[in-house]
């Protein structure tokens, strides 16, 4: 039995995770840890789950692989500096690992996969995700990682910037300008978690697209890292390794 903990237990996320936890023939929920709740339970732990807060996650993924716990964080939020800074404090052969995916969604981590596949083929490539209004952070995670999987496999293939005139404009018309591609965040009552990545061509344009319509989705690729970051080596950014992309 892999002995779990969840770090944002009452949360959206965290109490879907605590459901699924429960359900898993081999795990055992040994901590539910919130807001205001003291960590100590999580040290009866093997692996903490974090779904917490950008602005408390890295103290979160401290705390734990000082204490040789391993951490599966869904929490967004990280850009390089982030991953450079936890990746520094795992150099101790003491510490846990840690794996950091900005979405366990399986459609999901397929949409990166073909965008990153798609993107040198295209003169130009844009991202627009749609999320819940309670979402805290823009833009979403998954929408930062696909731009620079995107960006890096399009400077790979040296293709050039995706064409745009614009000289004047109401800021922000443009979105966010990620590694050089653009993405766009709409925040809509109704939606759970969406994006569309929108790849354009000479005379075609292909659209790559993905819905999470209820949080369970992200629940198989959640318990999949949960049973595999033991094994891993320190730092593991996604679950595309795990499932074999
Ligand atoms: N990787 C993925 O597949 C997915 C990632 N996410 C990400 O997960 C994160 C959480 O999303 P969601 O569940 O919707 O957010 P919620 O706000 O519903 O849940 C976060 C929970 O964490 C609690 N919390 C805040 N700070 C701490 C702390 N220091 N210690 C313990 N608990 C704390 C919050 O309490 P309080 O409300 O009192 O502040 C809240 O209960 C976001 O960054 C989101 O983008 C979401 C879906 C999928
Ligand atoms: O806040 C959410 O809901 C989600 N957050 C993650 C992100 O920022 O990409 C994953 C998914 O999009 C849902």
């Amino acid at each position: 039995m892999i002995k779990v903990g969840v770090l944002g237990a009452r949360g959206r996320m965290g109490s879907e995770v605590c459901r699924a936890v429960r359900s898993a023939d081999d795990m055992e929920l040994v901590a539910a840890v919130d807001q205001g709740d003291s960590f100590e339970a999580l040290t009866a732990a093997e692996v903490v789950v974090d779904f917490t807060h950008p602005g408390v996650v890295m103290d979160n993924i401290k705390w734990c692989v000082e204490r040789g716990l391993h951490v599966v964080v869904g929490t967004s939020g990280f850009d390089p500096s982030r991953v450079d800074t936890v990746r520094s404090w795992l150099t101790d052969d003491s510490a846990g690992n840690v794996l950091i995916a900005p979405n366990f969604g399986i459609g999901a981590v397929l949409m990166m996969h073909f965008a990153q596949k798609a993107a040198p083929f295209f003169e130009s490539v844009e991202i627009i995700e749609t999320h819940h209004p309670k979402k805290v952070d823009a833009p979403s995670g998954t929408a930062y990682r696909t731009a620079e999987l995107v960006a890096a496999a399009r400077a790979e293939a040296g293709a050039a910037p995706s064409p745009d005139a614009t000289t004047t404009e109401v800021e922000g018309a443009r979105g966010a300008d990620v590694d050089g591609v653009r993405v766009h965040a709409v925040r809509l009552s109704g939606a759970i978690a969406h994006q569309e990545v929108v790849l354009g061509g000479h005379g075609e344009i292909f659209t790559i697209r993905h819905d999470a319509m209820d949080r369970e989705s992200f629940m198989p690729g959640v318990l999949l890292a949960v049973r595999k970051v033991p094994e891993l080596d320190r730092l593991t950014i996604g679950i595309e390794t795990l499932l074999g992309l």
